[in-house]
C-alpha cells in the first residue's frame, strides 16, 4: 500500500487565496493588515524562514514590517521593540522569531508581546483562553501549527470525530496544545501524549488513527509503530548535512517506509511547515478583522 500524500503545499495555497479576498476586503475599507517579525541574530535558517513569512505575506497584499537586532542586542532593546510593535497601529500581529540568542530572556520577551496581536497563538494569555475554551468561535489568536496539522487534515475530507489521535513530544508549540484543540466538540477527537518518559511508547502509537510527530528527533517513527492506514503528520524539523551532497537538508520525525503502511502521511518539507505559515498569517488577517469590527462598534 502507498499512503495517500497530505500535501501542505497545496492546502496552505488554498488557505491564502481565501486570505486574499479577506485582504482585499480589509484594505477596502482602509485598513492593509500589517505583520511584523522579530529576528535578533543572523542564525541562517532563521533567516529563511522569516523571508518566506514576509514574501508569502506581501504575496497576499498584506504589509509585512521586518525588525532585525543584532544577536549581542540586551533585553532592553529586545523589549523596546516589543513595545513600539504593540503601539503600532499598521502591526496587526507579529511574531519574535525562536530560538533566541541564550543571553536573553525568552519566557519575559513573549509575555510583552499584546496577546491580541500574538501571530504564533502562543502567549500565556491566549493558551490560557485555550484552555478554558472561551474563543470558540475564535475570538483570540489560536497556535498557528496545531492550527495548521488540523486543517491539513480537515482539507482533505478527513474526518476526526472519534479518531484516536497520538501526539509524540511535550513541547508548547504542538504537544501541549494540540490535544486542547482536538479535544474541542469542533473535531471531537480523543488524544493520547506520549513522550520521553512514556514506557512502550509504541503500544500507543499502534493504536493510533493519527498520529502527529513533533519530538524533533529524524526518523523517530517507523513502520512497525504504524497501524495500516493510519494518518501520519510529520511536524518535527531537524537540519542536517546530508552526507551525500553537504548541503543543509531537512528531516522530519517520520521514517520514508512509514509510507508503505500508512494510509495518509504528510511530507516534510511540503506538510505542515506551509500550513504554519498560512495559519500565521490567518491569525493577523483575523486580527485585523477584529481591530475594524472594534473600531466601527
Ligand atoms: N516564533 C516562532 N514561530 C514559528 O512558527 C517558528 C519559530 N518561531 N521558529 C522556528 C520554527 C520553524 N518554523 C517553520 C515554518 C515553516 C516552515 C516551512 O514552510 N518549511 C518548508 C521548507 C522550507 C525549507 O526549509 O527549505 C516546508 O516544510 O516545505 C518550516 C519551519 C516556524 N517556526
Amino acid at each position: 500500500m502507498t499512503a495517500t500524500v497530505l500535501d501542505g503545499k497545496a492546502a496552505a495555497a488554498a488557505i491564502k487565496s481565501e486570505l486574499t479576498e479577506r485582504v482585499a476586503a480589509l484594505r477596502a475599507q482602509g485598513v492593509v493588515p500589517g505583520i511584523a517579525t522579530v529576528l535578533v541574530g543572523a542564525d541562517p535558517a532563521s533567516q529563511l524562514y522569516v523571508g518566506m513569512k514576509h514574501r508569502q505575506s506581501e504575496a497576499i497584499g498584506m504589509n509585512s514590517i521586518q525588525r532585525e537586532l543584532p544577536a549581542d542586542a540586551t533585553q532592553a532593546e529586545v523589549e523596546a521593540v516589543i513595545d513600539e510593535l504593540n503601539a503600532d497601529p499598521t502591526c496587526h500581529g507579529y511574531i519574535v522569531q525562536l530560538p533566541l540568542p541564550k543571553h536573553l530572556d525568552t519566557d519575559a520577551i513573549l509575555e510583552r508581546i499584546d496577546p491580541a496581536k500574538d501571530a504564533d497563538g502562543l502567549h500565556p494569555t491566549n493558551l490560557g483562553r485555550l484552555v478554558l475554551n472561551v474563543n470558540a468561535p475564535i475570538t483570540t489568536p489560536l497556535p498557528c501549527t496545531p492550527r495548521g496539522v488540523i486543517e491539513l487534515l480537515v482539507r482533505n475530507g478527513y474526518d476526526l470525530d472519534g479518531a484516536h489521535v497520538v501526539v509524540v513530544g511535550r513541547g508548547v508549540t504542538i504537544g501541549r496544545s494540540i490535544g486542547l484543540l482536538l479535544t474541542r466538540r469542533e473535531y471531537n477527537a480523543t488524544v493520547t501524549l506520549v513522550h520521553t518518559g512514556t514506557k512502550d511508547a509504541g503500544q500507543y502509537l499502534r493504536q493510533a488513527d493519527v498520529i502527529v510527530a513533533a519530538a524533533g528527533v529524524k526518523h523517530l517513527i517507523t513502520a512497525a509503530d504504524v497501524k495500516p492506514g493510519a494518518a501520519v503528520l510529520d511536524v518535527g524539523v531537524t537540519r542536517e548535512d546530508d552526507p551525500e551532497t553537504g548541503k543543509a537538508k531537512v528531516f522530519g520525525d517520520v521514517a520514508p517506509d512509514v509510507a508503505d503502511v500508512a494510509g495518509f502521511v504528510s511530507p516534510n518539507p511540503g506538510g505542515v511547515g506551509p500550513m504554519t505559515v498560512a495559519l500565521l498569517m490567518t491569525n493577523v488577517v483575523e486580527a485585523a478583522e477584529r481591530a475594524v469590527t472594534a473600531a466601527s462598534a
